[in-house]
C-alpha cells in the first residue's frame, strides 16, 4: 500500500531539487507555452537533478494510477486509441501548418481550409489539447503549444509522428488478428504491419517500393538519434574507436549514413562504407557533406548475402532486432568469411532487462521497442542471454567480448569477435 502523502512529499522534495538546479543554471521552468523549447530544460550535467526528474515522472504516473483506481485505469487505457486517432486527423490534414505560430486561428477557419466539418475539427483539437498538442485559450480560438509547434519546426519529429500515426497505429490494431492467423510464425511479413497494409512484403521492401513512405521513415529514424536515449554521441563515446585507427568500418543497413557521419566527424582517421538498399544509398551519397566524400563510401548490398568487403569493424545499429533469430543469425553468418583475426562485429541494440530493473521511463521505452519490433517486423528485442544465443548459433568460434551501455543511453554496444 502506498501513502499518498508520503508519495507527494517525496515528489515535492524532488521537485524542489529540480527547480533549484534549473534556477542555478539560469534555465526556465518547464512549459508548453508555444515559444518554450522542444525539450525539457537541459539538466543533463546535474546527475541529482536528472535523477529527480526521472523519479518525479515515475511517481507522478504512480500517483495518477492510484488516484484513478483499477476500474477507471482500465477505462482510461481503453480510450487511448482515440488520443492517437485525433493525431491522425491533425497529421492527415496538416493542421499544424494551418495555425499561425505566434498568432491564432479559429475552428471556422480550420474547417474552411481543410474541408472538414467545424464540429469534427473541434473534437479532434480538443482531444489533442488534453495531451498539450494545441490549446484553446478562449472559445473558438486555437493556438500552438510548444508540442504542436515542434511538429511545424522539427522535420524529424514530424516524420516520427507521421510514421506512428499512419503506420504503427493501424498496424497495432491488427496484432491479435495477426497472431491468431500466424501464432508460431517467425516470417518477417507475418506481422500486423503486413496485415494492416495488405502486403506480402516485409516492411523494408514495402518502403523501398513506396519512396514517400521510405523518405519519411528514414527521417523518423534519423530523428530518433536526436533524443537523449538514442543520441549518436553515445555511439561516438561508447566504444574505443580511436583504437580502430585508420581502419575501415562497414555500416550495414546504415540508411543515409548518419551514424557513419557522426563517427567520421569525431574520428578523422576512420573510413566507412555504408551498405543498404540501392535507393537508400543513392540518397545518402547525394546528401553526404563534401568534406566527408573521401572517407565515406556508399554501396548497395543485401546483408543476407556474403559480405564482399574486408574491414576492421562491421557495425550494425538496430538491424538484428528487425529480424527473428534465424534471420539475425543469417545476417551475422554472412559476415564470418570476411572476418580477419582482429575484426569486430559491433551491434548497437537494446539489451532487454526484467521488470523494475530500470527506472519507469527507461522500462517503458524498452517495452515500446519490444512492441514495435513485434508489430512492424515480427521480430524482437533481446536480453543478454538471447544475444548470446544468436552469437552461439552464428558460429561457436565467436563470442560477445564486451557489452557497454553508455550512461543515459538506451542502446548498448555489443562487441563480438573471435574467442
Ligand atoms: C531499422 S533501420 C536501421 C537503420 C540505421 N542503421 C539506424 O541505426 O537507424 C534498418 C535498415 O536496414 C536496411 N535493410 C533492410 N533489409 C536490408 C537488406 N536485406 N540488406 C541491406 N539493408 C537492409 C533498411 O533499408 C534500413 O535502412
Amino acid at each position: 500500500m502506498t501513502s499518498l502523502t508520503e508519495l507527494t512529499s517525496r515528489m515535492a522534495a524532488h521537485a524542489a531539487l529540480l527547480e533549484q538546479s534549473l534556477a542555478s543554471r539560469g534555465l526556465p521552468l518547464p512549459s508548453f507555452e508555444q515559444h518554450a523549447g522542444e525539450t525539457f530544460p537541459d539538466v543533463s550535467k546535474d546527475a541529482a537533478a536528472r535523477e529527480a526528474r526521472v523519479k518525479l515522472m515515475d511517481d507522478s504516473k504512480l500517483l495518477l494510477d492510484l488516484l484513478l483506481g483499477p476500474a477507471d485505469l482500465i477505462n482510461r487505457l481503453c480510450q487511448s486509441p482515440f488520443e492517437v486517432a485525433a493525431q491522425s486527423i491533425i497529421y492527415k490534414f496538416k493542421i499544424y501548418d494551418l495555425v499561425p505560430f505566434g498568432g491564432s486561428t479559429t475552428y471556422t477557419e480550420l474547417a474552411a481550409k481543410t474541408g472538414l466539418p467545424e464540429y469534427r475539427i473541434r473534437t479532434a483539437i480538443r482531444q489533442s489539447a488534453l495531451n498539450r498538442i494545441f490549446d484553446e485559450p478562449a472559445p473558438n480560438v486555437v493556438v500552438h503549444t510548444a508540442a504542436s509547434a515542434a511538429l511545424v519546426h522539427n522535420k524529424a519529429i514530424q516524420d516520427w509522428y507521421g510514421h506512428f500515426v499512419e503506420e504503427v497505429f493501424p498496424s497495432a490494431a491488427k496484432l491479435a488478428e495477426t497472431m491468431e492467423k500466424y501464432p508460431q510464425s517467425t516470417e518477417p511479413n507475418h506481422c500486423s504491419f503486413s496485415t494492416a497494409f495488405n502486403t506480402k512484403d516485409p516492411i523494408f521492401k514495402f518502403f523501398e517500393d513506396n519512396p514517400d513512405r521510405q523518405a519519411r521513415f528514414f527521417g523518423a529514424m534519423a530523428g530518433v538519434g536526436k533524443g537523449e536515449g538514442f543520441n549518436l554521441q553515445h555511439i561516438v563515446n561508447g566504444y574505443d574507436w580511436a583504437n580502430v585507427g585508420s581502419g575501415l568500418v562497414v555500416d550495414l543497413g546504415g540508411s543515409s549514413g548518419f551514424v557513419s557521419i557522426a563517427l567520421a566527424e569525431a574520428f578523422p582517421e576512420l573510413k566507412f562504407v555504408v551498405q543498404d538498399y540501392e535507393h537508400t544509398v543513392e540518397g545518402g551519397k547525394k546528401a553526404l557533406p563534401a568534406h566527408l566524400k573521401s572517407r565515406i563510401d556508399f554501396s548497395a548490398h543485401n546483408f543476407f548475402t556474403p559480405q564482399p568487403i574486408s574491414a576492421e569493424v562491421y557495425f550494425l545499429r538496430h538491424i538484428c532486432h528487425d529480424w527473428a533469430a534465424h534471420n539475425a543469425v543469417k545476417i551475422l553468418k554472412s559476415l564470418v568469411p570476411a572476418l580477419k583475426p582482429t575484426s569486430r562485429i559491433i551491434l548497437c541494440e537494446l539489451v532487454i532487462q526484467p521488470p523494475r530493473a530500470l527506472n519507469g521511463s527507461h522500462e517503458r521505452q524498452q517495452r515500446a521497442m519490444e512492441m514495435t519490433m513485434w508489430n512492424m517486423v515480427n521480430a524482437q528485442e533481446r536480453s543478454r542471454e538471447e544475444w548470446e544465443e544468436v552469437v552461439r548459433l552464428t558460429d561457436d568460434r565467436l563470442a560477445i567480448l564486451s557489452i557497454n551501455r553508455p550512461e543515459n543511453s538506451w542502446d548498448s554496444l555489443i562487441e563480438i569477435g573471435w574467442k
